[in-house]
């Protein structure tokens, strides 16, 4: 069976998006997604993005990382697949329902609004998530968020000396994560601007992580260092992030179309 898909990007986190809104496909597992999403073997991506219909909303969006492991959000997936949908959308994810409005170039998602309750991160017994009592060699007292999914945000004076590949996956799989998380470090450089590099639970260092921006974001609003409009600039560029009075997140920037194509499914199933 051959099988459509389409490669896109939001500032260099890649996808590889199926789309099974209008027609099935056989059901994506682990196995699938890891085999697709592998760069030498399979087609090559961060994220894999499966497309289905939904009864509460739009259309569903499904998400797996680069190890096959499914989760609940991806922020940079959401404005891309805004910019395919080409117009204003509600989407059922495994972090909530998100709503969609295509921009020039890329789209403003309504995130929701971020919980910070220690149960909810989860983390795996409680303490305050605003200054966590915690710390992993040079990153310690991060703030956590879940933001659709698990996040930890450390604040560094300089987040590019952090040797992110050797302790982003120490803190990503500690005990204190039931479900994992997603590892932040950034670097406040105005009330209004963020820099942020991050280490994607399954995915590894990515070139940009929208959910990232986000609890980057709201950390830092929290711990009042910044305002409730930041600028969050990330190794593949800029991302906007509002938090609204009403608590609700949203994040705009760009997104891009790389290629379409088409694989034989019994190759990676
Ligand atoms: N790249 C994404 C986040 C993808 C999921 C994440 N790795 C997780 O495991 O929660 C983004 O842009 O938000």
């Amino acid at each position: 069976m051959r099988v459509p898909f389409i490669k896109m990007h939001g500032l260099g986190n890649d996808f590889i998006v199926l789309d099974a809104r209008d027609a099935p496909l056989p059901p994506v597992d682990a196995d699938v997604a890891r085999a697709l999403a592998d760069r030498h073997t399979g087609i090559g991506c961060d994220q894999l993005i499966l497309l289905q219909p939904s009864e509460q909303a739009d259309f569903r969006m499904r998400i797996f990382n680069h190890d096959g492991g499914e989760v609940e959000a991806c922020g940079n997936a959401s404005r891309a697949v805004a910019l395919l949908h080409a117009a204003p959308a509600r989407v059922e994810t495994g972090g909530g329902l998100i709503d969609l409005r295509p921009a020039d170039g890329g789209a403003s998602v309504d995130m929701g609004v971020p919980r910070f309750g220690w149960e909810d991160i989860p983390l795996a017994y409680p303490m305050d998530t605003l200054t966590m009592p915690v710390g992993w060699d040079m990153l310690e007292e991060p703030g956590a968020a879940n933001v659709g999914n698990p996040h930890v945000v450390f604040f560094i004076e300089d987040c590019d000396a952090v040797p992110l590949e050797t302790l982003g996956p120490l803190v990503e799989t500690d005990a204190l994560f039931p479900q994992a998380v997603n590892v932040n470090v950034a670097t406040i450089e105005s009330r209004t601007r963020l820099r942020l590099r991050v280490w994607e639970r399954g995915a590894g260092l990515t070139r940009a992580c929208g959910t990232g921006a986000c609890a980057a974001a709201v950390v830092a609003i929290r711990r009042k260092r910044v305002g409730r409009s930041v600028t969050v600039a990330l190794p593949g560029g800029e991302l906007q992030i509002d938090w609204g009075e009403d608590g609700r997140i949203t994040m705009t920037g760009p997104a891009t179309e790389s290629f379409r194509g088409e694989f034989e499914w019994d190759d990676f199933a």
